[in-house]
Parts: structure tokens; C-alpha cells; sequence
């Protein structure tokens, strides 16, 4: 990580949780988010298209969509990680299948790394990070430090 100095940031206690399952674990996600849908409504939540769809539905939670992953919606949560609009991943992605924006899905989880936010991959993950104390507490964590590494650009 040559030439990346890093700061803080706190995320607020309500936090902005980004949901996103790919179709064969979209039926793991639903449960997993029903079971915890008291938990959820403490957060604000976003999705990609299809996943948002069927999570409103189910949940009847307010869920703001971006459009469908294959046509740019990681993408669209990826850019919102990276203005520090969403605060945690949980991200079911298919281990067994191939997807045509295998590029799309590579970018979202390596813009959540370099931002340093949760992320879960999959039931077990999410179950163990939304029973975490630190969902209900502020909680300071380290991000890049784009003042200083703009500086350092110029
Ligand atoms: O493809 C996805 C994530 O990579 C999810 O998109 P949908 O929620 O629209 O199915």
C-alpha cells in the first residue's frame, strides 16, 4: 500500500446497509433478512434492482434500489462505498456460478476493502456481523486519506 496514508472516519450508529445476493442465494438472503428484519429496521438499506425487489416485498422495509447488478448496480454500491454513503456489504455472491459482470462484482468487494467497511459473504458471516455490539454504536474506523493522497498526486 505505498503512497496511501490513512485517516478516520466514525460510522453513526443508524447504519446504511447495502444488500445484494446473486440469484441462486437470493432465497439464503430473504430468510436470513426476515429472521433479522427487527434488527434491519434499525439501519437504512439499499439494494441492487432484483435483490431490492424481493427484500421490500418480503420485508416490508423502506429499501432504496439501484438498478439490477448485471446492468451496473454494483457498480452504483461500489460508488456509494467510495463516497462513504454505505456503511457495511452483505453481499451473498455465487461461489458456483459464473456471472457476466464478473468485473462489476470484483470492483464492488475490492472498493469495500479499500474503505475498510463490513463485509459478509454469506449467512453465517452476516449472522455473526449484525450481532455484533458495534451495530448499535458509533464505531471509528480507518480510511484512506484522499486529502493526502491527492497532495501527494500533484
Ligand atoms: O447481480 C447482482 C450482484 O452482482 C445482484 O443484482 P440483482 O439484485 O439485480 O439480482
Amino acid at each position: 500500500m505505498i503512497g496511501i496514508s490513512f485517516t478516520t472516519a466514525t460510522l453513526a450508529a443508524r447504519k446504511r446497509i447495502a444488500l445484494v445476493a446473486h440469484d441462486h442465494c437470493k432465497g439464503f438472503l430473504l430468510d436470513w433478512a426476515e429472521r433479522h428484519t427487527s434488527e434491519l429496521s434499525q439501519h437504512n438499506l439499499c439494494a441492487t434492482g432484483t435483490t431490492g425487489l424481493l427484500l421490500s416485498q418480503r420485508l416490508g422495509l423502506p429499501i432504496e434500489s439501484m438498478i439490477s447488478g448485471p446492468l451496473g448496480g454494483d457498480q452504483q454500491v461500489g460508488a456509494q462505498i467510495a463516497e462513504q454513503r454505505v456503511d457495511m456489504l452483505v453481499f451473498f455472491w455465487d461461489p458456483f456460478e459464473p456471472q457476466p459482470h464478473d468485473p462489476d462484482i470484483k470492483a464492488l468487494l475490492r472498493v469495500a476493502a479499500v474503505w475498510n467497511i463490513p463485509v459478509a459473504c454469506n449467512e453465517c458471516s452476516a449472522d455473526f456481523m449484525l450481532s455484533s455490539p458495534l451495530m448499535s454504536q458509533p464505531h471509528e474506523h480507518r480510511i484512506p486519506d484522499y486529502n493526502a493522497y491527492l497532495k501527494g498526486r500533484v
